[in-house]
Order: C-alpha cells, then sequence, then structure tokens
C-alpha cells in the first residue's frame, strides 16, 4: 500500500537536476506487481501524484481529497503515463476533458468517473488496509490499467476532430491543449507500449517549449505576488492584517455591485449604499439575481442576508473597512471620503476603487490618511480574479495588509502596486493604446491591429475591447485632461505639449459612436447594445478623410511593425514602472496582465515575454521606432531597460536586484 498526497513533479527540478527515482520505471513497477497495491490518497494527487496512483491496482480516496491532471496548465502534458492510462479506466471523453482542462475533481466526482474505487470519510490508510485485506487473493489482471485495451468511440474521428477544433480555438494559441488531444489520440490508435512512447515524445516537445517556461514561469509569479513589499520597506511578512467583519460598499453601480457580491459571497457583512431611491432599489434587484444565478451554477447556499442596502452613508459608520465605488470624478470621491471620515468609527479602513486617481489626494480628506488605500477591482467585479492594491505615500503597512487579505478572501489574486496616474495596469495601456490609434493614422485598420493582436492570443483586439469598454470612458479623461481641443487651423490637434496626439478616439465619440452601447465605434453592431462586431465601411472612409484631411499618407503596415508597437511601448512602459518603484518586481506586472487584461498567460506576462524575446532585442526595435517617431516619448526606451541591455540581459529572476541596486551593473 502506498499513501499518496503529491502534487506532482517538482516544478522547480524542471530544468535542473531531477532527485528521487525516475518516475516512469517506477509506476511500470508497480503496475507489474505480483502483490496488489492499493493508493491511500489524502490531500491531493495531481499530475505525477495522479499518475503514480493509476499504476497502483486500486485506489482509494478521502472524501476531501482533489485528483487531477493539470501539467496542461504549466504547458506540458501528463507524462507518466497519464494520458494512457486515464483513458483506458475511464473512456476518452472523459479523459480528455480532464487532460485538455487540468481541472481537479473532487473524490466524489473521482468515484462517479471511476477513477477510484472507494471514497472514506475516514483515515484513507486504514480505509486502505481494510480494502486491501478484501481483495486478498484476487486476480490482479483486470486491475492493471496498462493491459487495457483503450475503448474506442465508434465514431472516432468525429469525436476527435470536434474537440481539437474545441480545444484550438479555446487554447488561443497555446500548444499543450492540442498536444494533450494528441497524446490521448494515441492512446486509442497505438498499442500501449507504442502509445507510452508517442507520450513521452510529445512530453518532451512540451518540456522544451518556450510556452512551458512561460507558465511555469506565470504559477510561481501568480505565487510570487503575495510577498508584496513597498519602497518604504514595509513587507507581507512584518505587516499584520486588522480583521475584517463588515464592510460597506458606496456607490452601487457596476463595479459596486460586483463589488458587494464578492464580499457577500466570501461571507463578509456587507452595508450597501446608494444615495438614489430608484438605483438603490434597481441595484438591489440586480445584486440579488447575481447572488441566485452564482448560487445556483456553484450549488452554494445564497448569501442575500448577508446585505443590508442603504440610502445613508452613515449606515457606514460601524464597519471595518469601506469600498468606494462611485463615479470616476475626483470631487465626488473627495467629498465622499470627507464624509466618511467623519462618520466611520476610529479605525476604519477608507478604500477607492478608482482605476486611475490619486489615493494620496484622497487620503488628504480623511483625518487618517493612513487608512486609505486604493482597492482597484475589475470588470466584472465578482468575476475577474485581479485586484490592485494602491499604497499612497501615507498608507500604513497595516491598511495594505488588510486590503490584500481582503481580496484573499473574496478569491482574488492581490497585487500591491504605488499611487501613480492609473497604477500599473491602465498605466501601461495608455501607450498601447497611443500606438494603435497612430496606427491607424498610418494606414492600418481596426480589423489588421486587432488580428495581430489576437493572433498573438489577447481574447480581443484592442479596438474591440475599446468598443466594449465604451470609447467615452477615454473620451471623457482626455477632455478633463485638456486634450481634446482643435489647433489653431479649427482641426483637432495632432501635437499636444509636444508630444504627438491622436484625436481618433475623440472624433468617433463626437459623432456618438461609443462602442457597443450605441451600436457604432470601431466596428458596427447590428443594434445597441450588439455584440458582434462587423467591419464598418463608414468608419474605413472617416479614416480616409481624416488621413487626407491632415495630410497623412497611408502606407503598408506589416504585422510585425504592429505587434512590435503596440506590445513594446506597453512593454517599455512596465519598466518605467519598475524603475519608479511602483511594482516591485516583473511578476506583480505580468500577474496583472495576464488576469486584468487578457494577456494570454501562455506568453507568461508582458515583462517574461521581453525577457524571451530578448532586452537587447527589445531595445534595438524601441531604439529605432524612436528615432522614426521622435514625438512619441512612450517609444523611448526606459533607463532601466537599456541597464538591463548594457549588463548582459540577466533573467528575469535576477531584475530584482538590478532595480533594488540602483547602481548595480550585474
Ligand atoms: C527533452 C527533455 C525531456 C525531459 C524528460 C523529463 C522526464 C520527466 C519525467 C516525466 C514525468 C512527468 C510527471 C508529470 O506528468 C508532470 C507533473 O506532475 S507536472 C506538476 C503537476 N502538478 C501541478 O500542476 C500542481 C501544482 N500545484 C498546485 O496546483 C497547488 O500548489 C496545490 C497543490 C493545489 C496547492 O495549492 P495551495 O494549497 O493553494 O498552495 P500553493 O499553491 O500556494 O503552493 C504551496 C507552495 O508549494 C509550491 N508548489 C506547489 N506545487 C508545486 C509543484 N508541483 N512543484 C513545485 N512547487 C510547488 C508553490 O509554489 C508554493 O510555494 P511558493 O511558490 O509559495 O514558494
Amino acid at each position: 500500500m502506498s499513501c499518496l498526497c503529491i502534487t506532482g513533479a517538482d516544478i522547480r527540478e524542471f530544468g535542473a537536476k531531477m532527485s528521487g527515482p525516475p518516475l516512469v520505471p517506477m509506476i511500470h513497477m508497480i503496475e507489474a506487481a505480483a502483490k496488489p497495491v492499493v493508493a491511500a490518497i489524502e490531500g491531493v494527487a495531481l499530475g505525477g501524484g495522479l499518475e503514480l496512483a493509476l499504476s497502483c491496482h486500486y485506489r482509494i480516496a478521502h472524501s476531501k481529497a482533489r485528483l487531477g491532471l493539470p501539467e496542461v496548465t504549466l504547458g506540458l502534458l501528463p507524462g507518466a503515463g497519464g494520458t494512457q492510462r486515464l483513458p483506458r479506466l475511464i473512456g476518452v471523453p472523459a479523459a480528455l476533458e480532464l487532460i485538455t482542462t487540468g481541472r481537479h475533481v473532487t473524490a466524489a466526482e473521482a468515484l462517479q468517473l471511476g477513477i477510484v474505487d472507494e471514497v472514506t470519510d475516514q483515515n484513507a490508510v486504514d480505509a486502505a488496509v481494510k480494502f486491501a485485506q478484501s481483495v486478498e487473493g484476487k486476480s490482479l489482471d483486470a486491475r492493471r490499467i496498462g493491459t487495457f485495451p483503450c475503448p474506442r468511440p465508434p465514431d472516432l474521428d468525429a469525436v476527435f476532430e470536434k474537440v481539437m477544433k474545441e480545444v484550438r480555438r479555446s487554447a488561443r494559441g497555446a500548444i499543450a491543449p492540442v498536444t494533450c488531444v494528441q497524446a490521448v489520440h494515441a492512446a486509442v490508435t497505438l498499442p500501449y507500449a507504442k502509445g507510452m512512447e508517442r507520450e513521452r515524445e510529445l512530453f518532451s516537445t512540451l518540456f522544451t517549449s518556450g510556452q512551458a517556461r512561460a507558465l511555469q514561469y506565470y504559477f510561481f509569479a501568480q505565487r510570487a505576488v503575495s510577498r508584496w513589499s513597498t519602497p518604504s520597506g514595509a513587507r507581507w511578512d512584518t505587516s499584520k492584517p486588522r480583521p475584517v467583519r463588515k464592510a460597506a460598499v458606496i456607490g452601487l453601480g457596476t463595479m459596486g455591485r460586483g463589488i458587494s457580491v464578492s464580499l457577500a459571497q466570501a461571507g463578509f457583512s456587507v452595508v450597501a449604499v446608494e444615495t438614489q431611491e430608484k438605483q438603490l432599489l434597481e441595484a438591489k434587484q440586480a445584486v440579488s439575481g447575481m447572488l441566485e444565478r452564482d448560487a445556483k451554477r456553484r450549488g452554494a447556499p445564497l448569501a442575500h442576508g448577508n446585505i443590508k442596502y442603504s440610502c445613508s452613508l452613515k449606515a457606514a459608520a460601524d464597519v471595518d473597512l469601506v469600498i468606494e465605488a462611485v463615479f470616476e470624478d475626483m470631487a465626488l470621491k473627495k467629498a465622499i471620503f470627507r464624509q466618511l471620515s467623519a462618520i466611520c468609527k476610529p479605525g476604519t479602513f477608507l478604500c477607492s476603487n478608482t482605476s486611475a486617481l490619486d489615493i494620496d489626494e484622497l487620503a488628504s480628506q480623511t483625518q487618517s490618511p493612513e487608512l486609505v488605500v486604493g482597492m482597484h477591482f475589475f470588470a466584472p467585479a465578482h468575476v475577474m480574479k485581479l485586484l490592485e492594491v494602491v499604497y499612497g505615500p501615507r498608507s500604513s503597512p497595516e491598511a495594505v495588509a488588510t486590503a490584500m487579505q481582503m481580496g484573499k478572501k473574496i478569491g482574488k489574486v492581490s497585487v500591491a502596486v504605488g499611487n501613480c496616474r492609473g497604477f500599473v495596469g491602465n498605466r501601461m495601456l495608455k501607450p498601447y493604446l497611443e500606438q494603435a490609434f497612430f496606427l491607424l493614422e498610418e494606414g492600418a485598420t481596426p480589423e489588421q491591429v486587432d488580428q495581430v493582436l489576437e493572433e498573438f492570443g489577447f481574447p480581443m483586439g484592442v479596438f474591440k475591447v475599446s468598443d466594449l469598454s465604451g470609447l467615452d470612458v477615454g473620451w471623457k479623461v482626455r477632455k478633463a485632461d485638456g486634450l481634446v481641443v482643435p489647433d489653431s487651423t479649427g482641426k483637432s490637434a495632432r501635437i499636444q505639449g509636444g508630444r504627438r496626439y491622436s484625436p481618433l478616439g475623440d472624433l468617433l465619440c463626437e459623432q456618438g459612436r461609443f462602442g457597443q452601447k450605441t451600436g457604432r465605434g470601431w466596428y458596427q453592431y447590428d443594434k445597441p447594445g450588439g455584440r458582434v462586431a462587423k467591419s464598418d465601411p463608414w468608419l474605413h472612409r472617416f479614416l480616409e478623410e481624416y488621413r487626407a484631411r491632415h495630410g497623412l499618407v497611408a502606407r503598408r503596415i506589416d504585422q510585425q511593425e504592429v505587434l512590435e508597437r503596440c506590445l513594446y511601448a506597453l512593454i517599455n512602459e512596465g519598466f518605467q514602472i519598475l524603475q519608479d518603484g511602483i511594482a516591485a518586481g516583473p511578476e506583480d506586472i505580468d500577474v496583472i496582465y495576464v488576469l486584468g487584461y487578457g494577456w494570454p498567460r501562455h506568453r507568461g506576462g508582458p515583462m517574461f515575454f521581453a525577457d524571451m524575446v530578448g532586452l537587447d532585442k527589445v531595445l534595438d526595435r524601441l531604439e529605432r521606432y524612436h528615432q522614426l517617431h521622435p514625438d512619441v516619448p512612450g517609444l523611448k526606451p526606459c533607463s532601466l531597460l537599456r541597464k538591463l541591455a548594457a549588463g548582459g540581459c540577466p533573467p528575469i529572476h535576477r531584475w530584482r536586484e538590478v532595480i533594488q541596486k540602483p547602481h548595480s551593473q550585474l
């Protein structure tokens, strides 16, 4: 008997010398053993752990155990017989689903699927001993999965064709899911030994791929961000969070509703405040609907009772933490922070869901600026996994720790970032969007730019995203910044403050084209609120007229230029953010971009991507583009990038040494 709680191969060992006995010969030995081997599974049996269990003759799982083959999420496939044994045990469709998604299953589901033979609430080892005694003397012939014929679906080709199509669509360029399908196909079409050879071959291809490196980097990055630190020396391991039981959400628009749902679902007592009675009623209905739908989907109890609704800020008097989620209007937010500071009990943390505004300016309205931090959620707030926790110069370590912990409790990945316009995510978005606009001026179309970005792996190109989130959002910000002004000839100015500026987005807004909500934006939709973007001849004519008006000659722009100008401008801002100390390390930026902005996970994140491309190459291309566009400061390589390149392009895990020691050359 063997007792298992194995998370699979030690990923840190990949690429280094691996210790311990090699797994594949070991599992063959176990399966061939003459004595019955029973696996007792407690905790988790994942990856190589489950593959080891599959080589045993019987499997007993504790009811709280979780099982799965998550290798695909690390850019791999189950490489110790998992792709050959699982379909033999539970059939091809179920095995394909588990292997291509990497989904973990509960012990109950594993029993239902036939992965385990028994589930117990008692000690799994004791149950397995008992089980072993009950099968004593029985033949093991029918228990060695490797000897089973693989069930062959009658419509084999159609099954695999359908799965492959679906997997390719959802993989968005990730190769591991597609390779997993190929490995399972080998289980059906080849004898076991040949199937194992094929599995090994495919595993080796993935193992040495850049995507596996990216996904494994990302796995650790997502865990590393919880070990936050700030330039003033506050740290995760020396800052104690304060307990929060009751929280208030101020403003019940789309974001406030999503935040309320997240808090209620996590068991917090919530006070939801919206000052207009009509909006409050609407919000109450909407939040109830969201909670009901979600409870139904998850088979979880309803969290209605946790939320109290009120029209008055005074209802927040006794809460431990407030999240303000009103319109993105500094004057309004300041007024609310002033009132909250007077209303709330001493020690209440005051947080803002602002996506770009100055946290310190808000803190300055309160009696206790050390209690103020940003909690920037991403829409839809009850779905998106990311939370930017923004510390201002006066935020206390305790306030940061409390917001970080709160994020974790509501199931978010919280990333601590410094206070600047747009924080990390939205600050990097600005040069990216700017390049997309400039490309249109120079001859590209929204379709072309979006196609390049979607082929890179983004779920949607920049113009489709802009239509989805509403062009008016950025327009309001640009107007507030004084950017939306005509030049001396009455045309929209293309230079603002000595820098190139594209008024294209403003001109569309002036035409009432706000994107999906108005049925027109960079694309056209069948009706206001329509979702399917269609190319719009009006937009193409508009671009031609615009270029003619401004004396711009359209040129052919290739895919490489589209990609490099959009992504390298964004990455360059990422280096500036690291240099400014707004993010503590590249992992913070990468997690924000993967979880908040659709950056393809199999490319690790923008900073990891820069590392993969080669910092010297990124620098070289930025220098070239900056020469061609000297009026675009976003293309001027940041000095940290120069320094890293001059220091021999150290690998990403060594960048912090350079960032933390300003004079280090490595
Ligand atoms: C040409 C070359 C050919 C090369 C041939 C090489 C031959 C190799 C032979 C093939 C054998 C293949 C074997 C197999 O098919 C491959 C695998 O098994 S890959 C691994 C699969 N397992 C996983 O993906 C599990 C990953 N882990 C998790 O999902 C979670 O960590 C968890 C187990 C569910 C626990 O979650 P939590 O409780 O929330 O805890 P954390 O996630 O915070 O983790 C705590 C801590 O542990 C670290 N950690 C977790 N799993 C691993 C791991 N598999 N390897 C290394 N480290 C792991 C995690 O990072 C945390 O540490 P921290 O980062 O915080 O320091």
